[in-house]
């Protein structure tokens, strides 16, 4: 198939539900990845080589190449926030709209942030292992956990996922620090019941840390094996955030030597293809200490009703741009 001007052709490059199809149908000849996993990056070229508009998501590298090669695309839809594996001036020199769905995962992020904290904490996927393995002969003194009451909880990036934690935090009587470059005001901070902390000081005073900032060169590795020394012997660290804020190796070591207790995640330094030096895995040592980590694979916004919301601004966010109108999830002004 190939676009025309009267029919542009819109490329999905993952699956996405029906009714998103539809719309976008009316607008343009829909090419959509039907099945549930990541095409090679050589079939997207082949399908978007002339295509107008693509659908794009995490697993996509949107970069000088792929650009080059797809010559009549005037839209870039990123159906995620976390824009890090796009070349937002790439789009822009070669006259690309790039757009984001800012503000949707939020919710299902902080609840899956707060899911990762109790698993790791009171063993929940531990305790499920166990119970399936057939050992289970009633209660017994073990699987002790953490209680999070009394706890100090340190939020990196007091953005909207920041806030949203700290929101469903303050139930679990816990003292909440924050750290970011602008901070909240007083109003906002009473209201979140959240302490406006420096960095340096929340690494040392917080019992659990998460990092909830964008992936940038600046933040690059910051929970790095220096920074990991800095915080409380025995603390624990949750990321939903992107893989490459914490050095994996770092973290590995850390909790090799008992300086972190845990470590989530959600997401992995193998997921940022914009990094050329990015891990192809997961560290093998991360995945076998299941005592002291526990992992989910990226579903900070998993939840039917999010991701369809999601689909649906980023396909308007096509719409708008097929249409000649400037966007509502721009983030680039292309030439
Ligand atoms: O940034 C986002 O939206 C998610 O992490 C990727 O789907």
């Amino acid at each position: 198939m190939s676009g025309n001007q009267s029919r542009p052709k819109v490329v999905v490059t993952h699956w996405i539900h029906d009714e998103v199809v539809a719309l976008l149908e009316r607008y343009g000849e829909v090419v959509v990845n039907e099945t549930r996993e990541t095409l090679p990056r050589a079939e997207i070229l082949r399908r978007a080589r002339d295509a107008q508009a693509l659908m794009a998501f995490m697993p996509d590298h949107v970069d000088e190449e792929f650009l080059t090669a797809c010559p009549r695309l005037r839209v870039v839809s990123a159906a995620l926030k976390g824009y890090d594996n796009f070349d937002v001036d790439a789009c822009t020199r070669h006259g690309v709209q790039l757009t984001i769905v800012p503000d949707i995962l939020t919710v299902p992020t902080a609840e899956l942030a707060l899911g990762l904290l109790l698993s790791l904490t009171r063993h929940l996927h531990e305790g499920d292992h166990f119970m399936r393995s057939g050992g289970f002969q009633g209660w017994r003194p073990h699987f002790y956990g953490t209680a999070l009451t009394g706890r100090t909880v340190g939020i990196v990036g007091m953005g909207a996922v920041g806030r949203a934690l700290a929101r469903r935090l303050s139930g679990f009587d816990v003292d909440i620090l924050y750290a970011d470059r602008l901070r909240l005001d007083p109003a906002k901070e009473t209201s979140l019941s959240a302490s406006y902390t420096p960095f340096e000081e929340l690494l040392e005073r917080s019992d659990i840390i998460f990092p909830l900032l964008p992936l940038t060169p600046q933040t690059l590795h910051l929970f790095d094996a220096a920074c990991l020394a800095r915080m409380q012997r025995g603390a624990i660290l949750v990321n939903v955030g992107r893989g490459s804020l914490v050095d994996e190796e770092a973290v590995a070591a850390a909790l090799q030597s008992g300086q972190l207790a845990g470590y989530a995640a959600d997401v992995f330094e193998m997921e940022d293809w914009a990094r050329p030096d990015h891990p192809r895995q997961v560290p093998q040592v991360l995945l076998d200490d299941t005592t002291h980590t526990c992992f989910t694979p990226h579903l900070g916004s998993a939840v039917d009703e999010f991701r369809l919301a999601i689909e649906l601004e980023a396909a308007h966010n096509i719409i708008q741009t097929l249409q000649g109108q400037k966007p509502a999830g721009a983030i680039n002004c292309p030439r």
